[in-house]
């Protein structure tokens, strides 16, 4: 694939997307909505909003012109995802082929991203990137792999081509649906695992949660018509453990703080970055009652960030009935 590449959304992970399409040579269209960001990224080539202590690739051009953005052969949606439906009602409606990178379902409409992205573009070829990827690392050009999932064979070899680096190897999937549902899942699990952390519960309890909530991820996938084996794959079980293990996740940390007794309430005001768990936990658990699929640790996880105890949300969910593993 020739030609510029677009980013949409210039927070920290489409900052170190952008870098990793400039490591291949390039010319990368970053858009950010904020024009003291834009003017801030060209001048510095750094994002130090996001991506502190990142020297940019000078082939990384910041832009508020979606228009611009949209004229490239592909663009990486990057957006939060509850703000991706209004950004791309923004882009021309002949934008080529959008890569959906951020993982979240629609409030109110219960759809995943790419499922919003056909809905606003029907007509362009809709892929989803997705995969164990803490955006910090990704920009220093630590290695990871990913999951780059399409329905078109011959679009997704192209995408994968153009983004792949010697540090960024993408794997290509045509089960779009479940390499959405990992992303989306594993943040509400992370946060359900930060809890466990932050109050002292212990590595086993970590653990035990963690493949419990690969079951509720498996049970959730499969409603929706995942493939088990994308579940278990790098956008699934492999994204779930590296944010259920680590500080450095957003999600995790905010679980820390709830552990540990803070308000989710307080949490959630203070920080800039988006823990998308806390958005798409009341979202999945709808969805997951309306598919009659039961999944305690996000209901847990929903008392929490609704201002539930920690001590009475763990005793309850310790407390169920016991019942086969499988
Ligand atoms: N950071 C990571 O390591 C990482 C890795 C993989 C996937 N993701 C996913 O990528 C998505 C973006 O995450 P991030 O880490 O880049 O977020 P971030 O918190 O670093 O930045 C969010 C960006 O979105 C912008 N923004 C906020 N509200 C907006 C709106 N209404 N319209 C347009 N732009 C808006 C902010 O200005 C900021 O530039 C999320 O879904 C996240 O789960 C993040
Ligand atoms: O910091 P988090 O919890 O949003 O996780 C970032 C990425 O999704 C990790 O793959």
């Amino acid at each position: 694939m020739s030609g510029p590449i677009g980013v949409i959304g210039a927070g920290a992970w489409g900052t170190a997307l952008a870098q990793v399409a400039a490591t291949n040579g390039h010319e990368v269209r970053l858009w950010a909505r904020d024009p003291a960001l834009v003017d801030a990224i060209n001048a510095d080539h750094e994002n130090a909003a996001y991506l502190p202590g990142i020297p940019l690739s000078p082939l990384i051009r910041a832009t508020g012109d979606l228009a611009w953005v949209a004229e490239a052969a592909a663009n990486l949606i990057v957006t939060p995802a509850q703000a991706m439906r209004t950004v791309l009602a923004q882009l021309p409606a002949n934008a080529q082929a959008l890569v959906v990178c951020s993982k979240g379902i629609e409030a109110g409409t219960h759809l995943l991203m790419s499922e919003v992205a056909l809905e606003q573009h029907p007509a362009s070829p809709v892929l989803v990137l997705s995969g164990p990827t803490f955006a910090h690392e990704v920009a220093r050009g630590l290695p990871t792999a990913v999951t780059l999932a399409g329905h078109d064979p011959a679009t997704r070899a192209l995408l994968a081509t153009a983004i792949a680096a010697p540090h960024f190897r993408p794997y290509a999937s045509s089960d779009v649906i479940g390499a959405e549902i990992g992303g989306a899942v594993k943040n509400v699990l992370a946060i359900a695992c930060g809890v466990v952390d932050g109050a002292g519960l212990g590595q086993n309890a970590r653990a035990a949660l963690i493949a419990r909530g690969f079951a509720e991820m498996t049970r959730f996938g499969a409603a929706k018509g995942a493939r088990a084996e994308t579940l278990a794959g790098l956008s699934g079980l492999g994204d779930l453990v590296l944010t259920c293990s680590s500080t450095a996740s957003r999600n995790f940390s905010l679980g820390v703080g709830i552990g540990r007794g803070e308000a989710a309430a307080d949490l959630l005001t203070n920080r800039r970055t988006v823990a998308e768990g806390a958005y798409t936990a009341p979202v999945l658990l709808e969805a997951a009652q309306a598919a009659r699929v039961e999944m305690p640790i996000t209901a847990a996880v929903c008392r929490l960030l609704a201002g539930g105890a920690v001590r009475g949300v763990i005793d309850d969910l310790l407390a169920r009935p016991l019942k086969e593993e499988v």
